[in-house]
């Protein structure tokens, strides 16, 4: 049995809010602090994020915390906002209790996983990642959703999939933690390249290689970094990889849609406030990969079309033009 009988929540956008209710699900007490209180207080008195999750009816019981201070008390803290925001919020996180990485990307300024930000923050603290294939609008609809949470400590993780655990909501827990955040961070600028497939009309063939070319980089970036081809194949790898470059409800995968259409990056993010991180973890991906002397064409690629004004078609042709090779060399 858990003694985790309090969960705080620090992010009201889709995912933080998402995982407030699957934690009242489980039976837990759940305290939400977001940045904006009216966010908050429309979660906890009308149930309902209509910024974030528009037209979701939203469990009741959540309580809003105005202040990051009033989560001190809790058992366990899930950080869920953008991964480019961990560092900042998490030097104003109170307490001692563990803290539940909900973010999915790569620090852009020091290329590290989310876990090696929260070593260099709060040195000692207890941290877990938890990643997988999960849209919020499906998960707080009840849809039936498994995703992984890896810690050092095994104990730990069965805790915590015990705590979040409820009907339809599925934890499974791992040690490998920089699998489980780099499959996350990896896979959502892949499911840029899967949104371009589409927005360009390249096909269902070009939909499948990517995914399976994307995974093999995926998996020499994440084996040349310590961690285990299980993971990599698993829930938070491929598992996600593949939700996130076919499912319509991917924010990254809709950013690709239109870039392949022809809309440019700076005119698709005017005035958006839903995060989309293969944006800002393509660069810090790429970076990390560098220095281990690892291949990634496809997410160079991605980098090349966002950030170095590339040329969308000669990308694609580039990438077909890549010397011949065994396939698994
Ligand atoms: N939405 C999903 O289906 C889903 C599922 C699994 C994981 N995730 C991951 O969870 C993380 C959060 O995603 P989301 O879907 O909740 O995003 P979102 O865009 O819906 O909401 C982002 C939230 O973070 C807040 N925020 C943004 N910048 C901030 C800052 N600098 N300081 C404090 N708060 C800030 C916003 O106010 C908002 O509450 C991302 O890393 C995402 O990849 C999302
Ligand atoms: O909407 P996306 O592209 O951020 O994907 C959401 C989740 O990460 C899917 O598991």
């Amino acid at each position: 049995m858990t003694d985790i009988a309090h969960i705080g929540v620090v992010g009201g956008g889709a995912w933080g809010t998402a995982l407030a209710c699957l934690a009242r699900r489980a039976g837990r007490k759940v305290t939400l602090w977001s940045r904006d209180r009216s966010v908050s207080a429309a979660i906890a008195h009308d149930r309902r994020n209509e910024i974030y999750l528009p037209g979701q009816s939203l469990d009741a019981g959540i309580e809003a915390a105005a202040t990051l201070g009033e989560l001190a008390a809790c058992d366990v803290i899930l950080l869920v906002c953008p991964a480019q925001a961990v560092r900042a919020l998490a030097r104003d996180l109170p307490g001692a209790a563990p803290v539940v990485i909900c973010a999915k990307g790569i620090e852009a300024a020091t290329g590290l996983l989310m876990p090696e930000v929260l070593a260099e923050v709060l040195p000692g603290r207890a941290v877990a990642m938890l990643s997988g294939p999960s849209f919020a609008e499906e998960a707080v609809q009840g849809l039936p959703t498994a995703v992984s949470i890896a810690t050092g400590d095994a104990a730990r993780g069965r805790d915590l999939a015990a705590a979040l655990a409820a009907g339809m909501f599925r934890p499974y827990w791992t040690d490998d933690v920089v699998g489980v955040s780099l499959g996350g961070a990896v896979k959502n600028v892949l499911a840029i390249a899967a949104g371009i497939v589409e927005g360009r009309g390249l096909g269902h063939n070009a939909a499948a290689a990517l995914i399976t070319r994307g995974f093999a980089e995926m998996a020499r970036l994440g084996l040349a970094m310590g961690a285990n081809l299980e993971t990599l194949t698993g829930l938070s790898g491929l598992g996600d990889l593949v939700l996130t470059c076919h499912g319509p409800l991917s924010r990254n995968r809709a950013l690709g849609a239109a870039l392949g259409r022809g809309t440019t990056l700076a005119h698709y993010m005017e005035g958006r406030r839903q995060v989309v991180e293969g944006e800002a973890t393509a660069p810090a991906v790429l970076e990390r990969a560098a220095k281990l002397g690892i291949e990634m064409p496809i997410c160079t690629a991605v980098d090349a079309i966002l950030h170095r004004g590339a040329d969308l078609d000669e990308a694609i042709r580039a990438l077909l033009a890549r010397p011949l090779r065994r396939e698994g060399e």
